[in-house]
């Protein structure tokens, strides 16, 4: 155990981290050695951005200094900029000081989703910060022409995933010798997903042209043995940050302010407590729902019409422009309520089952219909002001639980998710409250039974809704399937040439249109009075209050007043550091770990 020079540089950042953490309001970007351009660019910000995360404290500095660094902070907390902030002082401070032939940072996402996004957060620093750099965006679906287009110059951040950096590679849009001239970052971001996503060679052929000199940062919500692959495949000697989560204190990987609640239902009462849970207004809007495939989304949707209630779904086999459209309606409070179908596993599933475009076996195009494989709804989306995620389907994994309640709480927001537990999904529970940390013999649940939904209110919607799942049949969900398909494509060719022209305008086609033939029916889309009984009246009047207490309006927008809130309620605010630096031969290791005392502090703020 060798002690360095580098070490008091960390020392120090974690001293400031314990200090702020202690005083809240005295830490700023300024002390973190930012560019001002940056700073003022943060403050200008739609929502003004003034203090670092704790995430972006700790990170920001040693990227400064140029060291490769693995930050592993639960959802929500501030990665993106973590990484951008000090991505782009080290590109101002060098700007055009040689002539390049290739990109000096790339930033490679698992989804086109992720790349917009992190794209357009970057483009809007660079804008408010009037510097002349050049970014671009690039994903596999685009043509090479494209492609070679936007490389020319060539920029200097290329935001994009492996795959699509591999395709570059191999049509020469991008030398190989350019890369090892030319690169001085290398950001791979939601780095857990990167080889589930089925980028590993992609990666490996990259990794073989970095030059020595290229600094790596490796970004993720989550742990796990991707997450080691990639450090041993990419860093050299890097600075891990963690989550307590892996000393063993895993309830932290939910932010504290995501309530989590449960619901024990069968598989065929699910559309029935929905129901319930929406109609009655026991939970808070926004809603974002998440099923384990795409034609579940669709029944979804159709049964949820027949009572009034009107949602978007999103999905792989949408046009990305659509998706994208999605995305940013939602974000917008256009609608409420988004049914999403999220992960690659049931992508897969639905490939190999031929379930594309409303499950038709037959169709001969059937393989050009396959689902986008760059698409990732869940991981690293920054969906705005959702207030809670249901579970209508359990995920697969526990990492899948975290990443999708991970799209409420995020920055200073509080939030509840919802699961619907059948009992084939049991385990699937037990095996998350397990890996969330829940101690069986404490009286420490995490995960806790739904307090506002009531036996009676349930029965008092069964009739209505058995009758009406029903009438939405394997067909109808095929053909609303298709149908959704079809106007999506139509869509998104107006939506590229009319976006190009008017980014703001996002009125122009809503993606929560009816998609059943008949309007719902009256009785249905009001349910009387006389049916809801007085505790679900006041449950759903609770919710109303606490709706208008958190300053939100209908449009799920917040008021334009600044809420004050709890540092105990604010996921940017628990992560812990940890901090080590290890070499890969050598068997040197530092370490510097936050304290248990200063642990034991800050878990009192809470
Ligand atoms: N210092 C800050 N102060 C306030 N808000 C911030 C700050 N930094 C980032 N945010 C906001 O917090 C939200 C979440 O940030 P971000 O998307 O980077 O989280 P993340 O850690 O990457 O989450 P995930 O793991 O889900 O991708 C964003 O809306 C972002 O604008």
């Amino acid at each position: 155990m060798g002690e360095t020079i580098e070490k008091p540089a960390l020392e120090t950042s974690l001293k400031e981290e314990e200090a702020n953490d202690d005083e809240e309001g005295d830490e700023s970007f300024e002390e973190l050695g930012l560019d001002p351009r940056l700073i003022r660019a943060l403050t200008k910000k739609k929502v003004s951005i003034a203090k670092p995360t704790p995430i972006q404290r700790v990170a920001i500095p040693l990227i400064l200094e140029g060291k490769d660094v693995v930050a592993q902070a639960k959802t929500g907390s501030g990665k993106t900029l973590a990484y951008l902030l000090p991505l782009l002082h080290k590109l101002f401070a060098n700007f055009g000081s040689k002539k390049k032939l290739a990109p000096s940072a790339f930033i490679l996402v698992p989804s086109g989703e992720l790349c917009q996004q992190v794209f357009k957060e970057l483009s809007s620093l660079i804008d408010m910060c009037k510097v002349q750099l050049k970014a671009v965006q690039l994903t596999s679906n685009m043509p090479v022409s494209g492609m070679s287009a936007a490389l020319s110059g060539p920029p200097h951040i290329l935001v994009s995933t492996p795959a699509c950096v591999a395709k570059c590679l191999s049509a020469g849009v991008i030398q190989s010798s350019s890369i090892g001239d030319s690169l001085e970052i290398l950001v791979l971001d939601e780095a857990d997903l990167l080889l589930s996503f089925g980028y590993e060679d992609d990666l490996k052929a990259l990794t073989a042209l970095l030059p020595r000199s290229c600094q790596c940062l490796l970004m993720s919500a989550t742990s796990s043995a991707d997450v080691d692959k990639l450090k041993k495949l990419i860093l050299h000697n890097p600075y891990i940050l963690t989550l307590p989560e892996v000393e063993g204190v895993k309830d932290e990987a939910i932010p504290k302010n995501v309530q989590q609640f449960w619901v024990s239902c069968s598989d065929r009462d699910k559309l029935l407590h929905i129901l319930a849970l929406l109609k009655l207004e026991l939970v808070q809007k926004k809603v974002l729902i998440f099923t384990n495939s795409i034609d579940i989304s669709f029944r979804l949707k159709l049964f949820l019409e027949k009572f009034g209630i009107k949602s978007a779904v999103l999905n792989a086999e949408l046009p990305q422009n659509s998706r994208l459209h999605i995305l940013e309606e939602f974000n917008a409070g256009l609608f409420d309520y988004l049914i999403a179908t999220d992960d690659n596993e049931s992508k897969e599933k639905e490939q190999a089952n031929g379930e594309s475009l409303g499950g038709s076996r037959k169709s001969k195009n059937r393989s050009k219909q396959k689902v986008d494989t760059e698409f990732g709804v869940v991981r690293g989306i920054d969906f705005k002001n959702v207030h809670t995620v249901i579970n209508y389907n359990m995920p697969r994994s526990p990492a899948g639980y975290v990443h999708r309640i991970g799209r409420t709480g995020r920055a200073y927001s509080t939030g509840a998710s919802v699961s619907l537990v059948s009992s084939d999904e049991v385990e699937i529970l037990e095996e998350i409250k397990t890996f969330l940390g829940d101690d069986k013999d404490k009286d420490s649940d995490l995960i806790v039974p739904f307090p506002l939904l009531t036996q009676n209110a349930v029965e008092s919607l069964r009739y209505r809704a058995e009758d009406t799942a029903k009438s939405v049949t394997k067909v109808a969900v095929r053909e609303a399937r298709a149908q959704d398909l079809r106007n999506e494509i139509l869509n998104s060719e107006k939506l590229k040439a009319h976006f190009e022209a008017n980014p703001r305008d996002l009125d122009l086609l809503k993606h929560d249109k009816v998609l059943s033939k008949k309007p719902p029916a009256p009785h249905l889309r009001d349910v009387p009075d006389y049916l809801i009984d007085q505790k679900t009246k006041e449950a759903s009047k609770i919710i109303k209050l606490a709706r208008a207490a958190m300053g939100i309006n209908n449009s799920g927008r917040r008021q334009g007043f600044k809420r004050k809130h709890r540092k105990n309620k604010d996921p940017l605010k628990t992560f812990s550091v940890e901090a080590s630096k290890r070499t890969s031969k050598g068997g040197m290791k530092r370490e510097a770990k936050e304290s248990d005392e200063t642990r034991r502090k800050k878990k009192k703020s809470f």
